[in-house]
């Protein structure tokens, strides 16, 4: 070996052991940090192991696999009659978090100290990677700026324009349903087209585009198929989630890079399911701000005459002050976010509500009864805004539904700093009776939304049934002294407080124009084969037994 030869390797060596010596000692620097945060946080979460809640199943995933799994709605309901209002649960490694369905300790999570309770970092890197920056990726200051500009566009003034576009999109559905039935009556899988519905309902309302969703033989939407997708896919790296977390903020490019050479397909599908997101979003942003830029006529010669959600926006935007202004990649974000926020959601609820109704054709004949009336006496089918919302047993079967089944049933919380979580009853725990209990920071607390909208203190004795008429007579006075700090009918569906559903008034524009046209034309009964709910994140139908992905919700469906 000559001389060059041999500084080649030497040098060649000592870089290579120092590189993965460096790498070695970031990796034990790291890990050491984090077992050191941990025990910490274990030590200061002691307060809380003397809160009662269930056995710990596994030292690794605590009770995670049974809050998270497909049957996990039993299990919710199982601790809530078990423990009450507050559940000690355990999270990964021992970790401590609180279950809750105490009005006044939601009231200090969503409303009081919402700036302590804020959601995860993972909750917003996966968003704001995914979605882009918009609400489901800001906090505090950034997140109320962004609701600023963003609540007007939602109002009720604004939802009123909406009416004919939702009824265009209905009478669509109601047209293909009547080709699949063909005349008679057939099962059909209701969750499919009420999901394609609601994909399209956002998509016009929204976005002012359209994804053909209600064509039984249109090809799947790339941007379609990527917010499906979305989900799945982040719910597959979250094991990962401390890594993530750390380099998530890292320059895109170097970021980009990193991703390229870890050799994991599912981080790969995240990119590129983030790249198609933000691909059409571009996409249908540049052609409205140039129209936006050609003037008022050619800006309503849109699909949605210039009345969707992000055009309204845009125009609101543009005459705002340089302080309020949104950026434009904050724009495009939303987007994403809304198409991602009003789809399962409004599928859910909408399935829920035709299958609560082919199980109870008593009501389901009521309302139809209702329905026609109400036709007949607006004189045309496309009813106005103040008759679909004032429609009493519309509503009422509506937030009875969405009150007993609220489609998303957790939502979770972490502390960015020590506080105290009050109760608005003593609780027993470990030590005697307990009226708060000090929460220490990153302390993760989930808020239990059907503990508080069943609750029996709250409802009285019936409150898990499902019963339209309670909303019909004065509801008990327990209802209005819990203060449940929810924006909808005193339950926590659309939840409350500054992350609360900006989207509440369209859904429920969108669920009462679709019952108005599908009731009076189709009745719907249930299935031979049997339909249980399980748990997605939302919480969705399936066929008993099945091993299928998607949801599935077969109902017959018969031509009145
Ligand atoms: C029945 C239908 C719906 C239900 C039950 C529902 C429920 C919820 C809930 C519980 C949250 C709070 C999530 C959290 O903070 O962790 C939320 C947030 C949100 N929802 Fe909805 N939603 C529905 C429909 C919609 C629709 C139609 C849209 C859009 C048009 C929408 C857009 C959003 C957005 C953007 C947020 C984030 C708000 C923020 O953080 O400021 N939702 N929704």
């Amino acid at each position: 070996m000559g001389p060059e030869e041999f500084l080649d390797q030497l040098f060649g060596y000592l870089y290579a052991t120092t590189v993965w010596r460096f790498i070695l000692g970031l990796l034990v620097v790291s890990t050491a940090r984090i077992l050191f945060s941990v025990v910490r946080l274990r030590v200061k979460q002691a307060p809380l192991w003397k809160i009662p809640g269930p056995p710990i199943v596994s030292l690794v995933t605590g009770n995670y696999l049974q809050m998270f799994e497909f049957g996990a709605t039993k299990f919710h309901d199982y601790i809530t009659e078990k423990y009450g209002r507050i559940v000690r649960i355990r999270g990964f490694f021992g970790d401590t978090q609180l279950f809750v369905s105490d009005p006044t300790a939601c009231t200090t999570i969503l409303l009081k100290e919402q700036d302590i309770f804020e959601q995860s970092d993972w909750f917003i890197e996966v968003n704001r990677l995914g979605l882009g920056q918009g609400l489901l990726a800001t906090l505090g200051g950034h997140h109320r700026k962004q609701r600023k500009q963003l609540n007007p566009v939602f109002s009720a003034k604004h939802m009123r324009s909406m009416v004919p576009l939702f009824h265009r999109i209905t009478h669509e559905l109601r047209e293909v349903l009547k080709t699949q039935v063909g005349g008679a009556r057939k099962e059909l899988d209701m969750v499919e087209w009420l999901s394609r519905l609601a994909l399209e309902l956002i998509a016009q309302g929204g976005l002012g585009c359209t994804f053909d969703s209600l064509n039984p033989h249109g090809k799947e939407n790339e941007f379609r198929g990527a917010i499906k997708e979305f989900v799945p896919t982040l719910s597959s790296l979250i094991m990962f989630q401390a890594i993530f977390t750390r380099i998530s903020k890292w320059p895109p490019r170097l970021l980009r890079l990193a991703v390229k050479f870890i050799p994991m397909a599912m981080l790969h599908n995240a990119v590129r399911v983030a790249d198609v997101l933000h691909k059409h979003t571009k996409a249908v942003f540049d052609n409205k701000k140039a129209l936006l830029q050609m003037g008022e006529e050619e800006f309503t010669h849109q699909l949605s005459e210039g009345k969707d959600i992000i055009s309204v926006l845009m125009k609101s935007n543009d005459a705002a002050s340089e302080e309020d202004r949104l950026p434009e990649e904050e724009i495009m974000a939303q987007m994403s976010t809304f198409m991602f926020g009003a789809t399962d959601t409004t599928s859910t609820a909408l399935s829920r509500i035709l299958y609560v109704l082919a199980h109870r054709q008593d009501v389901q004949d009521k309302l139809r009864q209702e329905l026609n009336d109400a036709v007949e006496n607006f004189g045309g089918e496309d009813l106005g805004y103040d008759e679909l919302i004032e429609l009493p047993y519309l509503d009422a079967v509506c937030r009875e539904t969405l009150r007993v089944f609220p489609p998303l049933p957790v939502v979770s919380r972490i502390a960015r700093a020590d506080t105290i979580l009050p109760f608005s009853q003593p609780i027993k725990t470990a030590d005697g009776m307990a009226s708060s209990v000090f929460i220490p920071r990153g302390t993760t607390v989930m808020v239990n939304i059907p503990g508080i909208n069943r609750d029996p203190g709250i409802w009285g004795a019936d409150a898990a049934e499902w019963k339209p008429e309670r909303w019909l007579a004065p509801l008990p006075k327990t209802v209005a002294e819990a203060r449940v700090p929810g924006v909808y009918s005193h339950t926590l569906t659309f939840l409350g407080g500054g992350h609360a559903c900006i989207g509440f008034k369209f859904s429920q524009l969108e669920i009462k124009t679709v019952l108005s046209h599908l009731l009076r034309v189709f009745r719907f009964s249930p299935s031979p084969t049997e339909v249980v709910w399980l748990f997605r994140g939302f919480t969705t139908p399936s066929e008993k037994g099945s091993t299928a992905v998607e949801p599935q919700m077969p109902i017959v469906v018969e031509m009145i």
